[in-house]
């Protein structure tokens, strides 16, 4: 191994309007936006929730701000989402003065140019920069950024940034040990207080703590090379996600109309150094990594549509984690967050109902919200009492999925509960499936009926 990585620190996104997804995050997704840097060519606002860390990074001088007229959109805030924005954060837009910032490069992240708004950037935490540079590099990483420092008053951070082999997703490398400031030098915090005085982390309720898990799209075959690079540069380790799972295959759903191979993986924290964290007793929580590929035989799916809408693999979506998904799910869902929904009857049919009542829940409700439950059959060889089937020690996992929140059919974000189980519920996967694949045609038929052509045809009927 090459990097020892500590802990996630934050996920980049690169967007060519900040404000529609500043927008979401805080609005709809309840996120607190704390911190921003504003420089004459960038905007990076950095959102909060638990210690999931969202940075989204704009660059101004966009070429498709040029097609929109020539504005930039931060000049253009006069939408009402902008203008909700500025509501709940007056202060954020006059957070320092622009022309004061006069290094406008993006920090901690890599200055590019998607074609498609894009979450490409997963951060972590490492002890030693210099030293995972030169380790990374002599193993043939490229790095698009070499270890570089950032400072303030409050102390010095240093970052790299390395390409990883999955599309267009990089990994910042931070070694924040050296500051002792709230986040990251170049960035001011935000003060989360409304016009009205109200703290806004008041307004939200939903318990979101942190990162669950982050899923690639990737293309067919390429697993095995996207493994063992994980695993030669970070020790990741193999995650299995089904007991029976083979080595070589992964977890892998083949049949109608379903064509999806997993495979999981995660990290160990500074472990090999015996490094301790600040979570003594409670284990931090950790965040695994999927990779999702799609199958031929079974047609194109959402794997499919992410790498051609996307136009390359990437990060298909983040799971949230939450401690409790029905209350979280429906204060979203009423601020407009739009969630996939299985067809009616996965809540009637008679072995999931019970399943969902034995795991002491009411379908009524999870069905309200289009939440999926999946009972865990991985037991521990320690789980010495797998063998009784009481729902007391049955393990569950309840799941949700966003619609994607960018334009294009790419980028989704999960809630996700996990009452002890530690996988991804196959059941789960079946039913979210087939939800997005509805969705998808009907995304399609929506088109094919709206394309000027079928209009033509509709009028001339007419
Ligand atoms: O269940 C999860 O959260 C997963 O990450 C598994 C998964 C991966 C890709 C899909 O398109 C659908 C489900």
């Amino acid at each position: 191994m090459a990097a020892y990585l500590c802990r996630l620190h934050h996920i980049g996104l690169h967007v060519t309007n900040v404000d529609k997804i500043a927008y979401d995050l805080v609005a709809k997704f309840k996120f607190n936006l704390f911190a921003a840097r504003l420089t004459e060519q960038s905007r990076q606002f950095a959102f909060r929730k638990g210690s999931a860390v969202f940075i989204v990074n704009e660059r101004l001088n966009h070429p498709l701000h040029s097609l929109n007229g020539g504005v930039s959109s931060s000049q253009n805030s006069t939408s009402p989402q902008a203008q909700g924005l500025s509501e709940i954060y007056s202060h954020v837009f006059k957070v320092g003065d622009r022309s004061r910032n006069s290094d406008c490069r993006i920090l901690y992240d890599v200055q590019r140019n998607y074609s498609v708004d894009t979450a490409c950037n997963v951060c972590f935490e490492v002890k030693d920069v210099e030293r995972s540079f030169r380790a990374l590099r002599s193993q043939g990483c490229d790095f698009l950024v070499p270890p570089t420092n950032v400072e303030d008053d409050r102390g010095v951070v240093s970052y790299s940034v390395v390409k990883s082999i999955v599309g267009n997703v990089f990994h910042t490398l931070i070694d924040k040990t050296k500051y002792n400031g709230p986040f990251l030098p170049g960035f001011q915090e935000v003060e989360n207080v409304t016009k009205n005085g109200a703290r806004v982390e008041e307004l939200s309720s939903c318990p979101i703590t942190h990162f669950d898990h982050i899923t690639y799209a990737c293309p067919r075959k390429s697993t095995p090379d996207v493994m063992r690079w994980y695993e030669k540069h970070f020790g990741f380790q193999r995650f299995f996600i089904e007991r029976n799972e083979d080595v070589n295959e992964g977890f892998v759903l083949d049949e109608e109309g379903i064509g999806l191979r997993l495979t999981a993986m995660e990290y160990w924290k500074c472990s090999e150094s015996g490094v301790k964290l600040p979570f003594e007793d409670k284990k931090e929580p950790d965040c695994k990594f999927v990779i999702a590929e799609s199958l031929p035989d079974q047609g194109r799916n959402q794997v499919d549509t992410f790498l051609e809408e996307h136009r390359g693999a990437g990060i298909q979506h983040v799971g949230l984690y939450t401690e409790d998904i029905v209350s979280t799910a429906r204060s979203l869902s009423q601020a407009g967050v739009q969630f996939f929904s299985p067809p009616p009857a996965y809540y009637t049919e008679v072995g999931k109902q019970q399943e969902i009542v034995d795991a002491g829940h009411d379908p009524r409700l999870l069905s309200q919200q289009g939440i999926l439950l999946d009972t865990d059959l991985r037991q521990d060889a320690s789980d010495s009492l797998c063998h009784l089937t009481t729902p007391e020690n049955k393990r569950y996992l309840l799941q949700v999925f966003t619609k994607p929140i960018f334009a294009e059919d790419t980028f989704f974000l999960e809630l996700i509960e996990r009452r002890g189980a530690s996988g991804f519920g196959e059941g789960n996967i079946r039913a979210l499936w087939r939800s997005v694949q509805a969705y998808m045609e009907s995304e399609r038929e929506k088109a094919r009926t709206q394309s000027p052509e079928n209009m033509t045809v509709q009028s001339g009927k007419s």
